[in-house]
């Protein structure tokens, strides 16, 4: 599937501009524009001066905006702050918000305010832009007034130890918070640094101030959650580009650890580029529910399924109980505490950050005897039954006598355990699908869990595989609803040939 194809669906610049129609048009693009020999016109994406004015014309010829880019400033190329402009529309609109009628707050809006100009201009959204850099917040200001958006876009200049506090007012209402965070640790070169290792596609642009900050884009935006704690749902939905796929990893795990529940995640790709939204929100799900909001996610694919062992999943859609891969990692550190199996992590490749790996070892069918204790703990529950007198009198336990029976069976595990080895050694590879198999993009995050199940050794073999499988179904709660196929089949042909 082309990278086009992931572009959000109502972005124009799924189809790339005519520049032989914007030579024709604007005389400084003409400047800029290169024709081959074939007739076909071009421009060099390594020269900064092509991209600003490749940006300025678009601006122009699509938006009817004007604005000048300052050489030394960076670059807002326009299908990528349109994927994430597009991405806000369908929150606003999932959240039952009208654009035209929405205030919402663009954090470090740079000088050109480009998020601020094009939500204003678009859907004529009341736009508060936020920056620390005198210089940009001039020019910003100069944009606005030639554009005459004055009535609908304020800048207001803020201290850089602080992202929403200086400019929350009690009595406004604000809809929704947007950021392109400056990417690079203030200490590092990451940027000479990018450029150094891998030649760019397109000449890198902006300046140290716009690009870099404490921490990097990791650091801005804790720093942002840290505060979006304290805002609360004063800001209806905070939101944020994220440069780095690994950030995007650990910023989701940042917003769990602060329970914050509410959230989703979404892809901006474009050309060769791809960047990730995050948004969340502290009002409760009736009121808004970003978890069913609409998403562009491509789904990679499985590591697990090109590997040759033995392997079978559990599979199910998730809920309220099991909403990400966390809350499937401590059920299964859990369990295996308590069926005394030893459990250890697994590296993944780092940016695989909707799966997680680890390997079990059991030395004996703990789970067996952990199923027969339950059943029996359900037995001797209380029980009320008539008394010689009519009264009722409750029973608290009631003797079965197949304790002896699950002793027996421990020692002959073990027996065969210290001469075998281990009953069962496989990997557990959690990770998260997209239902529709056939479709790259999903438009709504309908997301299921799998729980792979490698088989790699151990004397109890595919049964004790499976039995333990069986006994995972039960305690997740999970109805065997959308089974793994192949197993299901491979199991199907094995009975089959038994039955022969
Ligand atoms: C990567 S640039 C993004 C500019 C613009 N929004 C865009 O997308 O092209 C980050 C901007 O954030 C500004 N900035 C850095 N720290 C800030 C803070 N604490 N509050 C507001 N703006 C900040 C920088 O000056 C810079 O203009």
């Amino acid at each position: 599937m082309s990278v086009k194809q992931y572009i959000h669906p109502r972005n124009k610049y799924k189809r790339p501009p005519d520049y032989k129609q914007l030579a024709v048009l604007y005389p400084e693009f003409r400047e800029i524009a290169i024709m081959d020999f074939t007739g076909r016109v071009r421009i060099d994406f390594k020269e900064r001066r092509s991209l600003h004015v490749l940006t300025e014309t678009l601006l122009k010829h699509d938006f009817d905006l004007y604005v000048n880019i300052p050489a030394d400033n960076l670059n807002p190329a326009i299908p990528l702050r349109l994927n994430y402009i597009l991405w806000m529309e369908d929150l606003m609109t999932h959240s039952k918000l009208e654009m035209e009628k929405v205030t919402g707050i663009d954090i470090g809006t740079g000088a050109v305010c480009i998020y601020a100009l094009l939500l204003a201009k678009i859907y004529k959204c009341q736009m508060i832009g936020t920056e620390i850099d005198k210089e940009s917040v001039e020019h910003a200001q100069k944009c606005i007034k030639k554009n005459k958006l004055q009535d609908l876009i304020e800048i207001i200049t803020v201290n850089s130890e602080r992202i929403f506090k200086d400019i929350i007012q009690d009595n406004r209402v604000y809809d929704f918070s947007m950021c392109n965070p400056p990417f690079f640790e203030s200490e590092d070169d990451g940027f000479e640094k990018v450029e150094k290792i891998l030649p760019p596609r397109n000449a890198p642009t902006g300046n140290d101030s716009e690009l870099k900050t404490e921490g990097g884009e990791i650091g801005f935006v804790t720093k942002m959650i840290e505060e979006s704690v304290e805002v609360g749902d004063r800001i209806k939905i905070y939101s944020t580009m994220i440069g780095k796929k690994v950030d995007l990893a650990g910023l989701r795990q940042l917003l769990r650890s602060k329970n914050i529940k509410n959230t989703t995640w979404t892809e901006f790709c474009q050309g060769h580029t791809t960047r990730w939204g995050l948004a969340w929100s502290f009002l409760p799900q009736n009121v808004v529910n970003l978890t069913t909001a609409p998403v562009i996610r491509k789904h990679g694919k499985s590591i697990v399924g090109s590997l040759k062992n033995y392997k079978t999943s559990i599979i199910f859609p998730m809920n309220d109980k099991f909403s990400c891969i966390d809350d499937i990692i401590s059920f299964l550190k859990v369990t295996a505490k308590e069926l005394n199996i030893k459990l250890q992590n697994v590296p993944i490749p780092e940016d695989s950050f909707d799966s997680w790996a680890c390997r079990i070892t059991a030395r004996k069918r703990s789970w067996e005897h952990m199923r027969r204790k339950r059943r029996l703990a359900q037995q001797s529950a209380l029980k009320k039954i008539k008394g010689e007198s009519g009264e009722c009198i409750e029973v608290e336990k009631i003797e079965t006598g197949n304790s002896t029976k699950n002793s027996d069976e421990e020692s002959s595990d073990k027996e065969l355990s210290d001469k075998n080895g281990p009953l069962l050694i496989c990997k557990f590879w959690v990770e998260i699908e997209s239902r529709n198999d056939s479709q790259d993009i999903t438009t709504q995050p309908d997301e299921i869990l799998r729980i792979w199940m490698v088989f790699e050794n151990g004397y109890g073999g595919l049964d004790a595989l499976h039995s333990l499988r069986q006994y995972l179904i039960n305690k997740l709660e999970v109805r065997e609803k959308i089974l793994d196929n192949s197993s299901k089949t491979k199991r199907k042909k094995k009975r089959i040939k038994k039955e022969c």
